[in-house]
């Protein structure tokens, strides 16, 4: 049994919900269907998650939000009639939103996160709508009906692992199962979204769940490439990676699938595949827990921006007993949580998503760090991004370093960190987010070409 998982690009308009039918018949095996809210038609569209949150917030502010909410029930309205679905589904998603725009302010975090979800579950329902109106039963199925319960962290949900188990349940189903991805429930019962792009993480928990044999991603392109297609032109596709190579390019900014969506895969060994519904003939991305060419080093080469270091220098620092346990007090003392923590002898670099940093916050950051840890020197740059090369042979292959130091420095780029992971299937350089695309465009040529 598979678990597929649609994304806003393959549900974006009549016409792709017609491929996704395809896809569903095309395999007995795919019982359950993960569903995203519809996402953009052309480059310049809006997801419908977007317009959703300005929905919300405009309610909870007391604005206007009519022009907004026309263009939400337009989008599912134009999808229905492509279909020719008739008007009761759009009556539906009507007055759901209507009873949102009514909901509990009270908690205003909670209270957005429903519009949010809204995305997806009414998609789910029109979905099954469309599916049953084809003739191959379909059935709904609501993420608390189903067990999928969470942590209570609007935005940033987790799954609780005692989800798993009730999940099963959803083996037994005989229609094929239509499941809104994106959201779950707190134990009292208020829905709870994942991070942005989470419906990813439902199909994967779904696949744990349901302990599939397959957890395949339906998305719009044919493959995982070594690099971001919007930076290099045509790059290479990949055949395979590993959960782990996986994770880390999805982390280090491999927007094609959630970083949080290996884990429940992972811990199943349920294998994924990354395929593209405008497509389906095409083999796609397999990510499973081994990869058997081994004598691949670099497999990827991620970026993101958005980070920002925080310079340490202390002499003797390497001799003062609790010094790092300090340092991470007074962080978790100002609720920031940090991403990299590179050292050396006397200094050490903390690397932060820069949003959590407000300027009062530097400035309160830096004044305890410098007079609580007695340091030298305290020094923050901002506007970094980070640059990862990824593969699981790398610890095996000489040279990897001096082929991409060498890159930097032919493109004249400067590189201002360097943290190589313990576990050595990543590297990373921290370098000027101006700097980023000419940076992996240089790798790429070095890596690849
Ligand atoms: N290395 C990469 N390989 C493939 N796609 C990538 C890569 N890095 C970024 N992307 C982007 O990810 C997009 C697919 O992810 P996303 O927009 O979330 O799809 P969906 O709508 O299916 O959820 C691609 O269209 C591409 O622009
Ligand atoms: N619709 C949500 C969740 C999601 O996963 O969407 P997509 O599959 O289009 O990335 C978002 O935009 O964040």
């Amino acid at each position: 049994m598979n678990v597929v998982k649609f994304g806003g690009s393959s549900l974006a308009s009549g016409s792709q919900l017609k491929k996704v039918l395809q896809i569903v018949k095309g395999d007995k095996a795919r019982k359950v269907v993960v569903v995203s809210a519809p996402g953009k038609r052309s480059s310049d569209d809006e997801k419908v998650t977007d317009l959703l949150i300005d929905l919300g917030m405009k309610a909870l502010a007391k604005q206007d939000y009519q022009a907004v909410l026309s263009s939400v029930i337009a989008r599912y309205s134009s999808i229905a009639e492509e279909l020719n679905l008739g008007n009761e589904i759009i009556d539906e998603i009507e007055l759901n939103l209507a009873a949102l725009v009514a909901g509990n302010k009270q908690e205003p975090d909670y209270y957005l996160d429903a519009f949010k979800a809204s995305g997806e579950d009414n998609n789910a329902k029109l979905v099954a709508a469309y599916f049953n109106h084809e003739g191959l039963p379909a059935r709904y199925v609501n993420p608390q009906e189903a067990g999928l319960i969470v942590t209570n962290e609007p935005g940033n949900a987790r799954v609780l692992p005692e989800a798993y188990e009730k999940l099963q349940q959803l083996r037994a189903s005989e229609e094929v199962i239509i499941f809104p991805g994106f959201f779950g429930y707190t134990k009292d019962g208020k829905v709870c979204t994942f991070s942005r792009g989470g419906s990813d993480i439902t199909g994967a928990i779904l696949a744990n769940g349901t302990q599939a044999d397959l957890y395949e991603n339906f998305t719009d392109v044919d493959a995982i490439y070594v690099a971001n297609p919007n930076v290099v032109e045509n790059p290479k596709g990949i055949k395979t990676l590993t959960y782990r190579e996986m994770r880390e390019l999805s982390y280090a900014g491999f927007s094609v699938l959630h970083d949080e969506a290996l884990q429940p895969a992972f811990k199943q060994g349920i294998p994924v595949q990354i395929k593209n519904t405008n497509n389906p003939e095409a083999p796609g991305t397999s990510i499973v827990k081994e990869r058997h060419s081994a004598d691949q080093g670099v497999v990827g080469i991620a970026s993101s921006h958005g980070f920002c270091s925080i310079y340490i220098e202390k002499y003797l620092m390497n001799r003062e007993i609790g010094f790092g346990r300090r340092v991470l007090e007074i962080l978790e003392d100002q609720k920031l949580s940090y991403e990299h923590m590179p050292s050396g002898i006397d200094d050490l670099t903390i690397i932060l998503r820069d949003h959590q940093l407000s300027d009062e916050g530097e400035a309160a950051l830096l004044e305890r760090l410098r007079i609580e840890l007695e340091a030298d020197s305290v020094v923050v740059e901002r506007n970094l991004a980070l640059i990862m090369i990824v593969g699981e042979g790398m610890r095996r292959k000489i040279g990897t370093m001096s082929k991409a130091a060498t890159a930097f420095a032919e493109s004249n780029i400067n590189i201002d960190m360097i943290n190589q992971g313990a576990s050595e299937v990543s590297v990373m350089f921290g370098i000027a987010a101006d700097q980023e695309d000419k940076a992996i465009q240089a790798l790429y040529k070095a890596f690849f070409e």
